[in-house]
C-alpha cells in the first residue's frame, strides 16, 4: 500500500488509532487514518452517520474518515474538478462515467493517483461506471451532459441534458441520500431545478455552480484592465447563468476602492459585457467544447466550502422562494456555503436598475424551466 511506502514513521503512527474523542451526545469516535481514512473536520454529523463500518467497533462507536466526493461525468469539467479537489486534498474522490466510456474514468483516476507523490496529496481517486462506488458520498458534483459547440447557446442543450441530469440524480439520491449535490451541467439554472425535483432533497442540499465562475471572469477582466492583482478585486454577479446575468458594480471594489472611482462607465460596461459572454468566448476559441479549467476551479471552491464547513459567502445558484421575490426557482444569489449546503441566502437591497436586470434574468430562468417541463412531458 502507498501508506507503507513513504514517510514510514508518519504512516506507521497513522495506521494506529491515534485519538479518541467524544462529541457531545455521541458515542466514541476514533480518529484513524491509514486503514480507515484520516479524520476529516468536515460534516462530522454526516461522516458519523457511517457508523460501524468496522466490525471491531462497539455499538454507538463511529469511524471518522476522509470526506467522500463523487463526480458524475469524467469529461473535461469532471476530471479537472477531480484534479483540483485531489490537489487540495479535500477528500477521497470517485469519478464516474457511463458504461459506454468503459475504462476511461479508471484511466483518469489512476493517472491522477500517480501524480499524488509529486503533488503531495493522500486522497484516494477511483474511476468507475458503477454508482455503488459512490455510496455515502458527502458531496456529489454533477457534470454529466453535453457541452455546447460554437454557434450553440447553453439552452440548446436543454432536451438532452435534462434527461441525463434526471437519470444521474436518481442514482445519486439512491446511493448518497445525505449528500450535498452541486450541479454544473448546462443550462445550469434549469438543470439544478431538475436535480432538486428528482432528488427530493431539501433545497439547501441542491445547488448549482455558475456565480463563482462568472464572478471570477469579471474579476479577471477587471484586474487585467487595471493592471492589479486579481486578489485585490472583490466582486459579485447575480442572476441566471446566461446572457442576462447581473453584474453588481455597487458590490465591486479593488483594494477597498469602489470600482466606479477607478473605471469609467464605458470601460466597466465593456468588461461586464465580456464577462457575460465569457463562456461563449472560450467556446469560440476551443471549437470542440466549452471551458473547463475555471469552471472546475469554481466547483472545487464550492466543494471545499462544504467539506471544510467554511461558511464562504459566494454567489451560487440557490433555490429562492420568498428570497428576492423569485417564487421557487434557482438563480444566482450570494449565499453562505457550509457543511449544510446553502446555509443562508443573503438578501441585498437592490437599486432600481439592479432590480429590473435581476427580474429579467429570473424571467429567463422561468421560461427555461417551463420549456424543460414541456420537453420532459413530451
Ligand atoms: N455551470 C457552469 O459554469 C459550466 C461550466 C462549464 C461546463 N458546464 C457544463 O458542464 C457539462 C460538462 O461539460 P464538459 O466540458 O465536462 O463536457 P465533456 O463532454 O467533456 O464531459 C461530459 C461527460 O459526461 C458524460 N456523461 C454523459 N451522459 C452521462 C450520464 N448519463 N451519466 C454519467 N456521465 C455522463 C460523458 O460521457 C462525458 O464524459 C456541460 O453540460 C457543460 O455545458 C457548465
Ligand atoms: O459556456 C458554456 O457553455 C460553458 C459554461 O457555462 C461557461 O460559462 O463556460
Amino acid at each position: 500500500m502507498r501508506e507503507s511506502q513513504n514517510h514510514c514513521g508518519r504512516h506507521a503512527a497513522r495506521s494506529a488509532i491515534i485519538a479518541e474523542v467524544r462529541p457531545p451526545g455521541e458515542g466514541a469516535v476514533y480518529l484513524t487514518s491509514a486503514v480507515r481514512g484520516r479524520y476529516s473536520p468536515v460534516n462530522p454529523g454526516r461522516v458519523g452517520d457511517r457508523k460501524n463500518q468496522d466490525p471491531q467497533l462497539q455499538d454507538g462507536e463511529t469511524t471518522m474518515r476522509r470526506a467522500k466526493i463523487s463526480i458524475i461525468g469524467a469529461g473535461n469539467v469532471g476530471a479537472t474538478t477531480a484534479h483540483w479537489c485531489a490537489a487540495a486534498e479535500l477528500g477521497d474522490i470517485v469519478l464516474l462515467d457511463i458504461p459506454q466510456t468503459e475504462d476511461m474514468p479508471k484511466g483518469k483516476a489512476l493517472d491522477l493517483m500517480q501524480s499524488s507523490p509529486i503533488m503531495g496529496f493522500d486522497s484516494n481517486v477511483i474511476g468507475t461506471n458503477d454508482y455503488a462506488d459512490t455510496k455515502d458520498s458527502d458531496v456529489v458534483v454533477i457534470t454529466a451532459g453535453l457541452p455546447r459547440k460554437p454557434g450553440m447557446s447553453r439552452d440548446d442543450l436543454l432536451a438532452t441534458n435534462a434527461k441525463i441530469v434526471s437519470m444521474v440524480t436518481e442514482q445519486v439520491a439512491k446511493y448518497s441520500p445525505n449528500c450535498v449535490i452541486i450541479v454544473v451541467s448546462n443550462p445550469l439554472d434549469a438543470m439544478v431545478q431538475q436535480a432538486l425535483k428528482v432528488s427530493g432533497f431539501p433545497p439547501a442540499r441542491v445547488l448549482g455552480q455558475a456565480g463563482v465562475l462568472d464572478t471570477a471572469r469579471y474579476r479577471t477582466f477587471l484586474a487585467m484592465e487595471l493592471g492589479v492583482s486579481v486578489e485585490d478585486v472583490s466582486a459579485l454577479l447575480m442572476g441566471g447563468h446566461g446572457d442576462t446575468m447581473v453584474p453588481m458594480p455597487t458590490c465591486t471594489s479593488v483594494g477597498g476602492i469602489p470600482i466606479r472611482r477607478l473605471l469609467s462607465q464605458d470601460k466597466l460596461d465593456a468588461i461586464v459585457d465580456r464577462a457575460r459572454k465569457g463562456g461563449a468566448e472560450i467556446v469560440g476559441l476551443l471549437k470542440t467544447g466549452s471551458a473547463y479549467y475555471a469552471p472546475a476551479a469554481a466547483t472545487s471552491q464550492m466543494v471545499e466550502a462544504i467539506i471544510k464547513d467554511k461558511k464562504r459567502l459566494i454567489p451560487c445558484a440557490a433555490y429562492c422562494d420568498k428570497e428576492y421575490g423569485v417564487g421557487g426557482y434557482y438563480v444566482g444569489v450570494p449565499v453562505v456555503l457550509g457543511s449544510g449546503g446553502v446555509e443562508k441566502i443573503v438578501e441585498l437591497e437592490l437599486d432600481d436598475q439592479e432590480k429590473a436586470d435581476f427580474q429579467k434574468s429570473v424571467d429567463a430562468v422561468k421560461e427555461l424551466v417551463a420549456a424543460m417541463a414541456k420537453l420532459l412531458e413530451g
